[in-house]
């Protein structure tokens, strides 16, 4: 075995998969033990993949189902719900939309992102906030009623992965999530197409990033997504339609002071055709993200400026999407597209 080989580690060891059947326990001996194997996992690596998790392969497969139809759909049909005419951040991306990746060797994929559904009375919207509001439906029976059923459950899990995280720092219950009442959170429906014209089956499609927000639960049938390790090499997610993946986010890592790591990601062209749903866990639009006091001790500065997860968020989204770019307003820092997340990011195509 030569000594480059001999580097690689099972994949398996290195993004654990770990069972939720303890989760709704009522013995905390069991719940101390699975927060403090989610934390573990956290905390090193930054990505893990959790079955048992409670939501039925029915309603998964319910989304995927309706997420194909509307992707099938003509062109012109999707661009009626273009997410650049959303006050709200909310509708179809289309191919076309490419933000600032520059590892994309081949970028080409579409999305649907909703968020927390509110009426069109909700004084947030109604004062122009960019994150909430309600979503945009495609006129397609059943989608509204699968995607829905999805993001709650979907939703309730991301908050107790982060109600078992507080246990597992030792910070008092609901630190986190009595911060996430009206969350700036978002589904995402993805659909990637290998372009035919692409030379590599390894080509990067979305480049490497940190995800922005607290936690993210993605479900994938397909192989593609990418993890770079600690000593920065790419390795492999496993697939398992039986698991979620889970990966902490920015506004995580500031949180916990660095505790736990925002890790860097990527998808490769692998398939000719991927879906994917990530549900990115963020808190409420005004939080402000600093350093948890509890989490700061003498050899243990605070590593992060605070910062608002509204405005952070935005900002991040500025880069990725060129349609916000045409909606800033007038009064927004000239300098707002800088991610102080950014400087880990290996961009080589290895
Ligand atoms: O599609 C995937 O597997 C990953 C998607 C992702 O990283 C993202 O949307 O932030
Ligand atoms: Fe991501």
């Amino acid at each position: 075995m030569s000594g480059a080989s001999a580097r690689v580690p099972e994949t398996d060891e290195v993004i654990p998969l770990i069972s939720l059947c303890d989760l709704g326990s009522k013995d905390i001996n069991r719940v101390t033990r699975l927060a403090d194997t989610i934390g573990q996992a956290a905390r090193e690596v930054g990505f893990f993949r959790v079955c048992d998790h409670g939501i039925d392969a029915a309603t998964i497969k319910a989304t995927y189902a309706a997420a194909r139809t509307f992707f099938a759909r003509p062109e012109i049909e999707k661009r009626r719900l273009y997410i650049g005419l959303s006050a709200n951040h909310r509708g179809y991306v289309p191919f076309t939309e490419k933000g600032d990746y520059p590892d994309e060797v081949s970028r080409n994929y579409e999305a649907f992102d909703l968020g927390l559904d509110l009426p069109e009375d909700d004084p947030d919207y109604c004062v122009g906030n960019r994150m909430l509001g309600p979503n945009v439906w495609p006129d397609q029976p059943g989608f509204r009623d699968a995607i829905s059923v999805y993001y709650a459950q979907v939703a309730d899990l991301g908050q107790r992965l982060c109600a078992l995280l507080e246990l597992h720092l030792g910070l008092p219950p609901e630190s986190m999530t009595s911060r996430m009442s009206k969350p700036i959170s978002q589904l995402r429906l993805l659909h990637y197409v290998r372009d035919r014209q692409v030379a590599s089956s390894k080509s990067v499609n979305m480049g490497a990033h940190t995800d922005y927000e607290c936690l993210t639960l993605l479900h994938t049938g397909n192989p593609g997504l990418q993890v770079m390790t600690r000593d920065d090499r790419w390795i492999d997610v496993p697939v398992d339609p039986s698991a979620l993946v889970v990966n902490i986010g920015d506004m995580m890592e500031a949180w916990t002071n660095g505790l736990l790591r925002s890790t860097p990601h990527r998808v490769l062209n692998l398939s000719p055709e991927r879906f994917s749903l990530p549900y990115f866990t963020a808190t409420n639009h005004d939080t402000v993200i600093a350093p948890f006091p509890e989490l700061v001790e003498p050899g243990h500065p605070p590593r992060y400026a605070p910062f608002t997860a509204g405005a952070h968020l935005e900002r991040m989204l500025v880069r990725d999407f060129p349609y916000l770019r045409n909606q800033v307003r007038r009064g927004d820092p000239e300098d707002a597209v800088t991610n102080p997340f950014e400087d880990r990011l290996n961009r080589s195509d290895d």
